[in-house]
């Protein structure tokens, strides 16, 4: 069994490295929208789901992985900018504000028609806390940091973006698009079999 991560993220890619998984990429391409009523932490996991039924189809008998991670403040959904003015705008939003930054991860073991038969979804969050940011922080940002691929703006991990931060209340790396000890305590609860191939290299 191959595990196959559905996901263009490099962060995604990296995270799971650094836990010792081995899989193989494939991203989705599906248009990740959703209708506006829709809670935030439904969105998340929906779009996990698309992205992961989205690429089953190439991958029977296959493990695959799913996330998506969204930007809340008050309830609006920031997702990545589409250009320098909307990434100027979502960082004005989130300057001096607590926002959540959540991730929904979908996952699961897929049949001989490329269907999920059994698979684990859920969202994790994670209160960020930003600085009181001034414009030249911001156009300093948009100029030199790395915000257009990222949810809300910023990457808490990034240089710059790491100087924004005040504070964080939870799981850091469900910031970075992947909520690894949430991961590793569902699949060692619903599927242990598999939890054991994918951590600890059994056969
Ligand atoms: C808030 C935040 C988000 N992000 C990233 C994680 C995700 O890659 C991205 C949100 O977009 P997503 O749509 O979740 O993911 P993606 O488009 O990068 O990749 P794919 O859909 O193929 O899986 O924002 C950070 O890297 N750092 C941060 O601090």
């Amino acid at each position: 069994m191959k595990v196959i991560l559905a996901s263009a993220s490099p962060r995604r890619a990296q995270l799971l490295t650094q836990v010792g998984i081995h899989f193989e990429i494939d991203p989705s391409s599906i248009e990740e929208t959703f209708s506006e009523d829709t809670p935030p932490h439904e969105v998340v996991q929906l779009l996990a789901r698309h992205k992961a039924e989205d690429v089953a189809k190439r991958h029977p008998e296959q493990f695959l992985i799913a996330a998506d991670t969204i930007v809340c403040l008050h309830n609006e959904i920031l997702g990545k900018p589409n250009n320098k003015d909307q990434a100027s705008e979502f960082l004005q939003k989130l300057s001096g504000q607590t926002h959540d930054v959540l991730s929904g991860v979908y996952a699961g073991k897929t049949d001989s028609a490329g269907k999920f038969r059994s698979e684990i979804c859920f969202f994790e969050r994670t209160k960020v806390t930003f600085s009181s940011l001034t414009e030249l922080e911001i156009e300093q940002y948009i100029k030199y940091g790395q915000p257009f691929d990222k949810a809300g703006s910023y990457g808490i991990q990034d240089d710059l973006g790491s100087l924004f931060v005040e504070k964080i209340n939870g799981d850091y790396y469900n910031v970075v698009g992947f909520p690894l000890h949430r991961f590793y305590d569902m699949m060692k609860t619903e599927m242990p079999d598999i939890h054991k191939k994918l951590f600890f290299q059994t056969s």
